[in-house]
């Protein structure tokens, strides 16, 4: 079928047509200039709690990869930053590129990261994900940044998962992790209103971008541009 996706037919550059909110106020990504940045003394700091036993699977949607948690309880949340309120932990993936020059959707003084990773958090103020998805407070997505570097032993369970969803709409069993294990030392973070990145383009996003990137190294990196089924990305 004609899905959207990353190729020149069905990229970015076309999604506007299935999605005119892509020509909206608040899209996602940006480009974020840190010295065009204002300093919010009324911002909190982060706070999140995460509960490892919430972890429910990993699936390959033909886009990203991505684990799924529990979120019929307040055990896995976001509280503080710039939100007000609890947001519900429902999902991290990542995005990534064809090689370590791009891959990253914000970009930081131009630069391109060759990774990022999403923890997509929901407004318990609304019944359900769907819900929230659609207002214009409704999701919270705090963002890393991946740069090659040193090993990084906690993303290997993530990797070794690959193997066994290599294709579109695969899933497997993805126990007892805890996605606090792959935020970097300093949750110090950049914040916007914007919009999911990908197709529905909802403008629901209260986006938190921590300043400090984790590392990933080259080997590591290079295992997962191979496990990515080519479908998902150019
Ligand atoms: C395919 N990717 C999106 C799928 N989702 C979505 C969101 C709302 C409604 C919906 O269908 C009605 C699906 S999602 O919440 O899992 C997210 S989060 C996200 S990002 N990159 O901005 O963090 C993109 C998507
Ligand atoms: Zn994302």
């Amino acid at each position: 079928s004609h899905g959207w996706g990353y190729g020149a037919n069905n990229g970015p550059e076309k999604w506007g047509e299935d999605f005119p909110v892509a020509n909206g106020p608040r899209q996602s990504p940006i480009n974020i200039v840190p010295k065009e940045a204002q300093y919010d003394s009324t911002l909190k700091s982060l706070k999140l709690k995460y509960d490892p036993s919430n972890a429910k699977g990993i699936l390959n949607n033909g886009h990203s990869f991505q684990v799924d948690y529990e979120d019929d309880a307040n055990s896995s949340i976001l509280t503080g930053g710039p939100i007000s309120g609890t947001y519900r932990l429902k999902q991290f993936h990542f995005h990534w590129g064809a090689s370590n020059d791009r891959g990253s959707e914000h970009t930081v003084n131009g630069i391109k990261f060759p990774c990022e990773l999403h923890l997509v958090h929901w407004n318990t103020k609304y019944p359900s994900f769907g819900e929230a998805a659609s207002q214009p407070d409704g999701l919270a997505v705090v963002g890393v940044f991946l740069k090659i570097g040193a090993a990084n032993p906690r993303l290997q369970k993530v990797l070794d998962a690959f193997d066994s969803i290599k294709t579109k709409g695969k899933q497997t069993v993805f126990a007892n992790f805890d996605p606090k294990t792959l935020l970097p030392g300093s949750l110090d973070f950049w914040t916007y209103d914007g919009s999911l990145t990908t197709p529905p383009l909802l403008e629901s996003v209260s986006w938190i971008v921590l300043k400090e990137p984790i590392s990933v190294s080259p080997v590591q990196f290079g295992l997962w541009g191979q496990k990515a089924d080519q479908s998902l990305k150019t």
